[in-house]
């Protein structure tokens, strides 16, 4: 069974259809992108499936059970990180699980804990501010994490981020991701990254989506040395840039 399946889902806004009998899946421990231009209505699913938002018809499932209208079972993070500034580090990373009835001394056990199980132990009792972009991200990455394993819905993480930065974060994300054996839907307009970071890409474009273009990434393609310059990282590339055009 997939871990999400999202079934004939479609939605408007002011009689304007933007999804039309849209369904589409993620397996478990799989990284899925999604792109496509602005305003096709990537954020719009995210939020049904996040269970912010109403579809005018269709069906969530996560591991089986209808997440519909039903907020809190994913986790969501969006392009800023929303740290909060007054909080340091720590406290931010504890906030998921005051949330969740934990209590204030044991969540910051926790978090102290977490953050040192992946090297943040110094910025432990830094505030926001304090650290670089890509910092604040991984912090953010984190609580994102710590709000609910099941399933991550990440919108454009790392897209306010330098090249450099960003080409770290996301192989940080992969090795994370790996590790604790996470399931990730992903939304991002740079085709390079969905390629690096993905199982599988779809391709939303037009108006009115109703279906669209998956391109499977073999996982085996990207062992080569610099796959980024690779011909087959190429061949990906023109499958996604053919069909946004097509
Ligand atoms: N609450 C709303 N009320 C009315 N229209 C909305 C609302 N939310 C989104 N829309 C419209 O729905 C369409 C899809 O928006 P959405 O934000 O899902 O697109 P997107 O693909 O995520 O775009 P971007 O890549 O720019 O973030 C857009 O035309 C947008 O203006």
């Amino acid at each position: 069974m997939p871990k999400l399946v999202v079934e004939h889902i479609s939605k408007s806004f002011e009689y304007k259809k933007i999804l039309n009998d849209l369904s589409f899946y993620v397996d478990e421990h799989e990284i899925v992108s999604i792109v496509g231009p602005s305003g096709v209505g990537k954020s719009t699913l995210f939020n049904i499936i996040a269970g912010l938002l109403d579809p005018i018809q269709g069906e969530v499932y996560l591991d089986g059970e209808s997440i519909l209208n039903r907020p809190g079972n994913v986790s969501y993070m969006l392009q800023k990180d929303l740290l909060l500034p007054y909080k340091t580090v720590e406290q931010n990373v504890a906030l998921p699980l005051l949330l969740k009835g934990c209590k204030k001394k044991q969540a910051l056990i926790q978090a102290g804990e977490l953050l040192k199980d992946f090297g943040f132990e110094m910025v432990r009792k830094s505030y926001p501010d304090e650290l670089s972009g890509g910092m604040r991200q991984r912090i953010a990455l984190l609580r994102t994490y710590l709000f609910s394993a099941n399933l991550i819905l990440l919108d454009e993480p790392f897209s306010a981020l330098d090249t450099f930065t960003k080409s770290e974060i996301q192989s940080w994300y992969l090795k994370i991701h790996r590790n604790l054996g996470l399931t990730t839907l992903f939304i991002t307009h740079d085709i390079d990254e969905a390629i690096k970071l993905s199982d599988r890409v779809y391709v939303l474009k037009g108006s009115q989506v109703d279906s669209f273009d998956s391109i499977e990434i073999d996982n085996e393609s990207k062992k080569v040395d610099n796959f980024l310059l690779s011909a087959a990282f190429l061949d990906y590339k023109k499958q996604i840039i053919n069909s946004l055009e097509k």
